[in-house]
């Protein structure tokens, strides 16, 4: 479908959005843009570049720019359009790689492990030219989706923080320049550009929960709930956000004691903290300890349990790979020993684990 049907926003690709939304580039090396095809990310390379060629003709130092597409094998027309991102890349004069997945991909949950994966295959790539960054396409509408979306799962506050313009990946800085641009604005630079672009049929798919919820948008725009009032819950969440984390950094200082195999806290110094703060911290303990972030419900039920606990008793309950154990001064959060097959049921576990698998 052509480009042009979009109506441009007055937004010129020489203002001062733009040098805003690219400043984060300054900081790197060399950013490797993560482009499908589609109209955002084609967008995101059309801006980058223009963005850069200003920069170097004001003789400012300009990180270098490369950019990968991800075939993830998923549909026929795929390779044909990463072929084409290659030909434009090719006359902005970038370097572009088709970079395919090294396993195929299973048929349920496919969306999610498609992401996994392209941000693996992603990363790998950024690695092997030397980028320091990656930089994707998101855009305020996709951050509103986003909010929407962890509302309906029951997201915290963390969650509702949603897409971070910019966060660390294994060592390599993910950017993402275009959230304070509505898709709209993007699709009208690639039509300004006389730049076609690929649709993913997927994007409308209503099997998928993701476009059902965009699908609403525009009712909820509405009765007042535009793209941008999410986006700005989004941006005061994340605010919020870091004020917790830096809070539970404190407590972290106070109370957080590395034993052996295990994190171990003062029970009482534990309980004394604001709930959000003991929440922080024992969700930290599980993730270090068992290797993964526990579900904000579970983890909830767990200080329930600590904060009902009688004094002068123990037990203990096991989270997302981790065993939290209540004694009547500590508490101790360390690896859950591993299951055993078929049984559901940690293997050799204390009597309050097995009280847990229950
Ligand atoms: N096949 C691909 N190859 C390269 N980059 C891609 C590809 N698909 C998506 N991207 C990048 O990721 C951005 C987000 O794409 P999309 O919204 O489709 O992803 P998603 O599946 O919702 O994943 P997430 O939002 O978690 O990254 C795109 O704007 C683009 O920068």
């Amino acid at each position: 479908m052509p480009a042009a049907e979009a109506a441009p926003r007055s937004r010129g690709p020489g203002d001062a959005a733009l040098a805003t939304s690219f400043a984060p580039f300054e900081r790197h090396r060399k950013v490797l843009l993560a482009v499908s095809g589609g109209p955002d990310s084609t967008a995101l390379m059309l801006l980058a570049s223009r963005w850069r060629a200003a920069m170097a003709e004001a003789s400012a130092k300009v990180p270098e720019l490369a950019v990968a597409t991800v075939d993830h094998g998923l549909r026929p027309d795929a390779r044909a359009e990463a072929e084409a991102v290659g030909r434009l890349a090719g006359a902005l004069g970038l370097d572009h790689a088709v970079l395919g997945l090294p396993r195929r991909l299973p048929a349920t949950g496919v969306q999610e492990m498609a992401r996994n994966a392209r941000y693996d295959v992603l990363l790998a790539h950024a690695r092997a030219i030397g980028a320091d960054a990656i930089a994707t396409a998101h855009t305020g509408d996709d951050q509103a989706e986003t909010v929407l979306f962890r509302l309906m799962r029951g997201s915290g506050l963390s969650g509702l923080a949603a897409i971070p313009a910019e966060r660390d990946l294994e060592g390599i800085v993910l950017l993402r320049p275009l959230l304070g641009w509505a898709k709209d604005e993007l699709i009208a630079v690639c039509a300004a550009a006389g730049v076609d672009f690929a649709r993913d049929p997927s994007n409308a798919d209503p099997r998928f929960a993701r476009a059902r919820l965009r699908a609403l948008m525009p009712e909820l725009a509405h009765e007042g709930l535009d793209a941008a009032r999410l986006a700005r819950l989004a941006a005061r969440m994340a605010r919020a956000d870091a004020a917790l984390e830096a809070a539970t950094d404190e407590a972290a200082a106070a109370l957080w004691r590395e034993q052996g195999e295990g994190i171990t806290f003062d029970r009482a110094g534990l309980l004394a903290q604001p709930a959000e703060i003991g929440l922080r911290l024992i969700g930290r303990a599980v993730e270090r300890a068992g290797g993964r972030a526990p579900e904000l419900a579970k983890l909830e039920a767990v200080q329930a349990w600590l904060s009902a606990l009688p004094a002068g008793t123990g037990g203990a309950r096991t989270l997302a790979g981790a065993l939290i154990r209540a004694g009547q001064v500590r508490v101790t959060v360390r690896q859950a020993p591993a299951r055993r097959p078929g049984t559901g049921r940690p293997g050799g576990a204390s009597s309050g684990a097995r009280e847990n698998a229950r």
